[in-house]
């Protein structure tokens, strides 16, 4: 199996819209689920409707991979798992380097979701050298003194930041300046980093903010119904998501760059 290190995604260079690729994750994520309960083919409403998108939505972004479906019968499940799957670089091996291995790192490195994805934790690594040689994940914990020569010698070519927020940067660039090109960042500050490497934010708390918001604007909402009175008709059901700017609007990951983004499950 090739290594990831030297390929760009072919998503870019094929002219594959951001916003499309950024919901390829999804696709696969209901796709997996399907194939897992064995189910042959798929319409585009069901899809979009298990991936949380809008269908015409869907058959655009799967013109863009040159997957139009069979009348009456729909998408064929595993081809499309394969191609999603391929088009995301995930039928390469990624090997990937946590720095920053406390509760959040360990929790991410015990996570199994990550090498059924073809991303291969290839090191531990932290600062304290209490941590050096502790198995977490069943993988022992290196010291950061040895970084450089972590990544030259997996090829490394993603970095996974869960150091607190002071020491990130720092960490970021030890890794850029190793020959890391994408940088998955969970500590809360905003990374510097040059042209050609992608960095991916991912802060729960901001997604939480954002349910706050929405709850408030719902619960203003209902207020001034009530203050119009019974007699007007009731909104439009919308599920658990109705209302004002229900929750759902913000789901998915966005664009590339600095942004929050929210990992499949
Ligand atoms: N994005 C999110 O949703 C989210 C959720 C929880 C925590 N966080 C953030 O993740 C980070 C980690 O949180 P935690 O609870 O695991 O913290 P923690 O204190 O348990 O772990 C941090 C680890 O980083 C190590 N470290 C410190 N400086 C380092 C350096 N220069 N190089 C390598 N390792 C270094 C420490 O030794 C420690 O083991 C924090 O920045 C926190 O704010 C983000």
């Amino acid at each position: 199996m090739a290594t990831g290190r030297n390929h760009r995604p072919a998503t870019r260079s094929r002219g594959i819209p951001e916003a499309t690729v950024a919901r390829l994750p999804l696709y696969l994520r209901a796709l997996t689920a399907l194939s897992e309960r064995s189910v042959p083919t798929v319409s585009s409403e069901e899809l979009a409707g298990a991936a949380g998108v809008n269908s015409a939505k869907l058959r655009k972004d799967f013109s863009y991979l040159g997957s139009y479906g069979t009348r009456g019968v729909g998408y064929d499940v595993e081809y499309l798992v394969y191609q999603i799957s391929r088009e995301l670089g995930l039928t390469q091996d990624w090997p990937v380097v946590i720095v920053g291995i406390g509760n959040l790192g360990a929790a991410l490195a015990n996570y199994g979701g990550f090498a059924s994805r073809g991303f291969r934790v290839a090191a531990l690594i932290d600062a304290d050298p209490k941590m050096t040689g502790k198995q977490v994940a069943g993988i022992g914990v290196r010291h950061v003194d040895e970084l450089e020569s972590i990544v030259h010698t997996n090829g490394v070519s993603i970095g996974v930041i869960t150091t607190p927020a002071g020491a990130a940067q720092q960490v970021c660039d030890r890794l850029v300046g190793a020959g890391v090109t994408s940088i998955l960042n969970f500590s809360p500050t905003v990374l510097s980093v040059p042209e050609g490497v992608d960095v991916r934010k991912v802060d729960l708390s901001i997604e939480l903010q954002i349910l706050a918001f929405h709850e408030q604007r719902k619960a203003a909402d209902e207020l001034s119904r009530g203050l119009r009175g019974p007699e007007r008709p009731a909104p439009a059901a919308g599920g658990t998501g109705g209302g004002a700017g229900g929750a759902r609007r913000g789901e998915g990951p966005g664009p590339d760059g600095d942004i929050p983004a929210v990992m499949p499950a």
